[in-house]
């Protein structure tokens, strides 16, 4: 397998006259628009207390000027990671497209407002999905899983469910973001931006 990247026109500082966020939203649109699969998916990095790197997909639920947000179990495998060394790095994997956007930087939980303003917009399924699965941990069948989403629907029958305590969103602060571009002999453009001084560095491929 071998693709040659280019075609499309090239990603230049221009492009970032109007900030990152702007140029994430427009190519997290073109990526909507080439009907990607699940374009708000991103891979999130986290490292646990030995520094050992551990990466998992999760959905990006907003991209704003501070940084992107994701939502996900407190008690995770990666909960467990953020809570002992609050950093991440997050890609886009645009591949359809031949582009990558790269969000790292400190990660803090968004407010408690914030999370049940988003848990009431998931489907029953989801929320009661999330009160059924203790996240990351073994569990030791598939039947074991459906008695606990049983148990945890007949709790919160005729009701709205509640956002669990153990649940809520991350921000990972956009310290740093990377655009990339695929481009042909692989000599792929490459601009990071650091949002805090807007400084527009050049990166060899
Ligand atoms: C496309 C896709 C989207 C996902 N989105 C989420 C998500 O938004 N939140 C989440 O907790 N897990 C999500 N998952 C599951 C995670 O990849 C992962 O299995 C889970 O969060 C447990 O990760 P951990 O054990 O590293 O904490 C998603 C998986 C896929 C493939
Ligand atoms: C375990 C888990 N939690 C949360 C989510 C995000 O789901 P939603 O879009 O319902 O918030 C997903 C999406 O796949 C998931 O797999």
């Amino acid at each position: 397998m071998r693709v040659a990247y280019g075609g499309d026109a090239d990603v230049t500082e221009a492009d970032l006259a109007d900030g990152w966020l702007a140029l994430a939203r427009s190519w997290l649109q073109q990526a909507i628009d080439a009907q990607l699969p699940e374009p708000n998916a991103i891979v999130l990095g986290t490292v646990d207390a030995e520094g050992r790197p551990a990466t998992r997909t999760v959905l990006c639920k907003e991209m704003r000027d501070d940084g992107i947000v994701f939502y996900t179990n407190h008690t995770s495998e990666k909960g467990g990671h953020l809570a002992g060394r609050p950093v991440a790095s997050a890609t886009f994997p645009w591949i359809g497209i031949q582009r990558q956007v790269t969000v790292r930087g400190s990660v803090t939980r968004v407010s408690a407002e914030e999370t049940a303003a988003y848990w009431a917009t998931r489907p029953r399924g989801s929320q009661l999905g999330a009160w059924a699965s203790e996240q990351s941990r073994p569990i030791a069948s598939r039947a074991d899983l459906e008695r606990q989403l049983d148990e945890v629907t007949r709790r919160f029958e005729g009701g709205d469910v509640p956002v669990p305590p153990h649940w809520g969103g991350y921000l990972v602060a956009a310290e740093t973001v990377e655009f990339w571009q695929g481009r042909n002999n692989r000599l792929h453009n490459r601009l990071r931006v650091t949002p805090r001084d807007g400084a527009v560095v050049r990166l060899q491929p």
